[in-house]
């Protein structure tokens, strides 16, 4: 299976190389895609460095900074464009450990068509992450759960791997979500879509390096879009409710 694994950047000059070669070490046989949004911060360019260095390492320069969706649906058309099997999903700061990449892999290996690297699930956990970013992740999840029967614990989590056959099936349509809630649409997208999904428990260590990128208007944009598609989802089942009565 040949794999890419796509790292969007947003100002993580600090925390790149470490990650990179952390990632090269524990999955040689991967490429990597660095999906840069322009960062003032200069990671564009150290990006390119380390792409000098390593046949194995790309870099996709974006105009400016439009958030993880549009910069996750990039880097999913490049690695369609050049032919990867398995397309991966990870942070820059090392939040995600390339060291449990494997674990993922080999459940996509085993037949699963997106395998999400799941910190509620039993043998998953955070590590020093600030008590009040848990509780939100923890709420979020819940209320994505129970809004959208999504069946999944970790919705939001951003370490994933996708077979690309998949994406390419979800990118037909319009993905229109910018912010953290990206994940959550692509997962409620894959379960319609009727896809494979395992949960593979990993370790999520807070970032050393660098700062977090949430904000209000991700978790603005995440409460409404899946307020929306809660509704939505309801709409749909009462009027398939109402169609077999009516019949
Ligand atoms: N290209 C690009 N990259 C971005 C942007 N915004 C964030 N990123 C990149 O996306 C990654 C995640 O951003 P963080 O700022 O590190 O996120 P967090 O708050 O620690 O992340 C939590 O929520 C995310 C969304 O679900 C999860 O992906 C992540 O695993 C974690 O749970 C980092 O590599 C960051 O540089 C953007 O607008 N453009």
């Amino acid at each position: 299976m040949s794999t890419l694994v796509i790292i969007p950047t947003y100002n993580e000059i600090e925390a790149l190389p470490g990650t990179l070669a952390r990632l090269r070490a524990a999955v040689p046989e991967a490429h990597v895609l660095i999906a840069d949004d322009a960062s003032p911060d200069g990671t564009g360019e150290l990006a390119d460095a380390l792409a000098a260095q390593d046949p194995h390492v790309h870099v996709l320069h974006r105009a400016g900074k439009e958030g993880l969706g549009p910069a996750y649906i990039a880097g999913f058309r490049w690695g369609f464009e050049h032919g990867y099997d398995v397309l991966v999903e990870m942070d820059a700061d090392a939040s995600h450990r390339p060291e449990q990449l494997p674990g993922l892999l080999e459940a996509v290996r085993r037949g699963a068509d997106l395998a999400i690297g799941s910190r509620w699930v039993r043998g998953g956990a955070v590590h020093d992450w600030a008590r009040h970013r848990e509780v939100l992740s923890r709420g979020a999840n819940m209320y994505a759960r129970v809004l959208l029967g999504l069946g999944v614990h970790d919705a939001t989590a951003g370490f994933r791997a996708y077979r690309a056959d998949l994406l390419r099936e979800l990118l037909e349509a319009d993905v229109a979500s910018h912010g953290y809630c990206f994940q959550v649409d692509m997962t409620r997208r894959s379960r319609e879509a009727g896809a494979v999904i395992r949960e593979v428990p990993i370790d999520f260590d807070e970032r050393r390096e660098g700062t977090s990128k949430m904000d209000s208007s991700i978790v603005g944009e995440a409460l409404l879009r899946v307020t929306q598609w809660g509704v939505q989802r309801r709409a749909r089942q009462l009027s398939r409710v109402l169609g077999y009565r009516g019949r």
